[in-house]
């Protein structure tokens, strides 16, 4: 009982509340960017180290038989690009190696740093191609849930095989729906993240590192 409460400890990867981050000075920041960020509060050396290991963990529990992996547009692409990277790495050294195929669907939600009522979905008419198959659905960040529950309920009407969920991020908000994904690489604390995709209005996809948004920040780019 206590080996298993470490081992589901060591896998929340969970960044506390105080966590102060880093000095950005530590960093390569873009220069466009530099006046409109807080902290750096994920670098992307550890991004990538914790992507490695969940590619891992996926490998060995849906490993054995072909996988389509699903990316939520736009937030999901760099994160996407980079597990794949790692889980067809990990393929090319096991024994019984699998297919591992891809497919795209975007999801919009929100606007500034608010979700919105409704979760556009655009891109989703092919979901029948999923019918009896494996999917991994890789996503950026988990917050209200709102997207994810979305993207659920619309899959399973196409009836797959099995549907696991991977997201980089989960934040620890009021505003959850409670839902949890299979696998997380970092909970964080409730406050508006850009970088390595994550955007505020489109702007600081082009930016590494997971950072903090100022105020500075949000009103240059708010809509
Ligand atoms: O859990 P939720 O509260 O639903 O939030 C999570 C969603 O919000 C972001 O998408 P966004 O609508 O900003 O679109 P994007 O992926 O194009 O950035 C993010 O990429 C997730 O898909
Ligand atoms: O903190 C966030 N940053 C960027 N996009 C998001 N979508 C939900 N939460 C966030």
């Amino acid at each position: 009982m206590l080996k298993l409460m470490t081992r589901i400890l060591l896998w929340n990867f969970k960044i506390p509340d105080d966590e102060k981050g880093h000095d950005l000075n530590l960093f390569c920041v873009p220069k466009h960017y530099e006046e409109d960020l807080d902290r750096v509060i994920i670098p992307h050396g550890l991004i990538m180290d914790r992507t490695e290991r969940l590619a891992r963990n996926i490998v060995q529990d849906m490993g054995g038989c072909h996988i389509v992996a699903l990316c939520v547009l736009k937030g999901g692409y760099t994160f996407f690009a980079d597990l794949l990277d790692y889980m067809k790495a990990l393929n090319q050294n096991i024994d019984k190696s699998v297919p591992l195929t891809v497919d795209f669907i975007r999801l919009k939600s929100y606007c500034d740093d608010q979700s919105l009522v409704d979760v556009k979905v655009m891109g989703g008419d092919e979901l029948s191609a999923l019918t009896g198959k494996n999917v991994l659905i890789v996503e950026d960040i988990v917050e209200t849930g709102r997207t994810m529950q979305t993207l659920l309920s619309l899959l399973n009407k196409h009836n797959p095989k099995i549907v696991k969920v991977v997201s980089l991020l989960v934040k620890r908000t009021q505003k959850s729906s409670g839902y949890r994904p299979d696998y997380i690489g970092f909970e964080v604390p409730d406050k508006f993240l850009v970088g390595y995709a994550l955007d505020y209005n489109e702007y600081f996809r082009d930016l590494s590192h997971i950072c903090i948004l100022n105020e500075n920040g949000r009103e240059k780019y708010k809509k």
